[in-house]
């Protein structure tokens, strides 16, 4: 199947403003999205939002690529999140996400707890999309289950709300956490008929252009999300799409190192840079197998400069 959207997923701590500014560049991706924003009994004051999505008044809701940001909220208060994404709009926002398949223990009440609550996901989604104006994008994105994928049809059927433009589902419960044996893309499959013709995005585990193909057949969707992938493989979007082959090891550090000075000249502290450089190795090593070698020897440095220099030597060794 020719798939026809592809989006970076939210990735709390891990695709924040300058990890998606650096991805954006090489993923050509349709769309990214902010880290779940947590919205309390309180509305979240504009400089919240600023912070979390600078995006939104430095270039219009886009990355530097022109990539658009979607923002992402998280919570229970159907009042407050609507008044959020409405304050997120003014800020510039063109695109909103509901957050109901975060599985963090952190989040009491909120994310994927909620995927036990369908009444409570239904009247926030219905109080969100009343706010927005109808040409606000809004999509929610949700697990196939809280404890079993039986759950699925009753999730979609409650988020299905008229004005809802598209449904992502991440093919695990919350239960499965990360499983990979749990992943059953052909969930989104079945439960199609229950979101009465609004679009399905398919995600968990796509990691090459054969994983995309198949999600994609068993999920019956041509929108794809990639999280951890994307750093395993920055050209996701093209990969996806396109067919390109995926970035070389060299290519992946290239990228790796773009990251840091990016990290850098935002005023990074050392050790964070680091800390994030080796954050993304450790997902880009899933799929390459020279990358588990390096990232064993990157860890063990401890100053930027020296982890630079080891990402430029093993660049010319692998071109020569
Ligand atoms: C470190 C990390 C942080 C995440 N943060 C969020 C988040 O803020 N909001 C959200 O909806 N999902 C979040 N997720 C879930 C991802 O968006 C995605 O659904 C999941 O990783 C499965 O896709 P993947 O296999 O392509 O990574 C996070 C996942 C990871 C690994």
């Amino acid at each position: 199947m020719q798939i026809n959207k592809v989006y970076l997923a939210p990735m709390e701590g891990v695709a924040d403003p300058p990890l998606r500014k650096v991805l954006t560049a090489h993923g050509n991706y349709d769309e990214c999205f902010s880290e779940f924003i947590r919205v309390t009994d309180v509305v979240l004051p504009y400089k919240t939002l600023e912070r979390e999505v600078p995006e939104l008044k430095e270039n219009n809701a886009r990355t530097a690529s022109g990539t658009l940001v979607r923002v992402q909220l998280l919570g229970d208060n159907p009042q407050t999140i609507a008044a959020t994404a409405v304050r997120a709009v003014k800020l510039g926002a063109k695109s909103i996400d509901i957050n109901f398949g975060c599985p963090s223990r952190f989040v009491h009440h909120g994310g994927a707890m909620l995927l036990k609550e369908p009444d409570l996901m239904h009247e926030i989604v219905s109080t969100v999309r009343d706010a927005l104006l109808p040409e606000i994008f809004l999509s929610v994105k949700v697990r196939t289950g809280f404890l079993s994928k039986e759950e699925a049809p009753e999730i979609v059927s409650a988020i299905a709300v008229d004005g809802v433009d598209e449904i992502i589902m991440h093919a695990r419960t919350r239960k499965d956490l990360y499983s990979e044996a749990a992943l059953d893309w052909s969930v989104i499959g079945r439960v199609r008929e229950y979101a009465h013709g609004i679009p399905m995005v398919a995600n968990g585990d796509i990691l090459s252009f054969e994983d995309g193909q198949q999600c994609s057949e068993a999920a019956k969707t041509d929108r794809l999300m990639v999280g951890r992938g994307a750093l395993s493989i920055p050209n996701a979007g093209a990969v996806l799409k396109d067919g390109a082959e995926p970035y070389t090891t060299s290519e992946v550090l290239k990228v790796v190192d773009e990251f840091i000075q990016e990290l850098i000249s935002r005023r990074f502290q050392e050790k964070s840079v680091l800390d994030r450089a080796k954050q993304f190795l450790g997902f880009a090593r899933r799929t390459d197998k020279k990358l588990v070698e390096f990232f064993k020897l990157f860890c063990r440095e401890n100053s930027v400069d020296k982890a630079r220099k080891l990402i430029e030597t093993s660049i010319s060794q692998d071109e020569n």
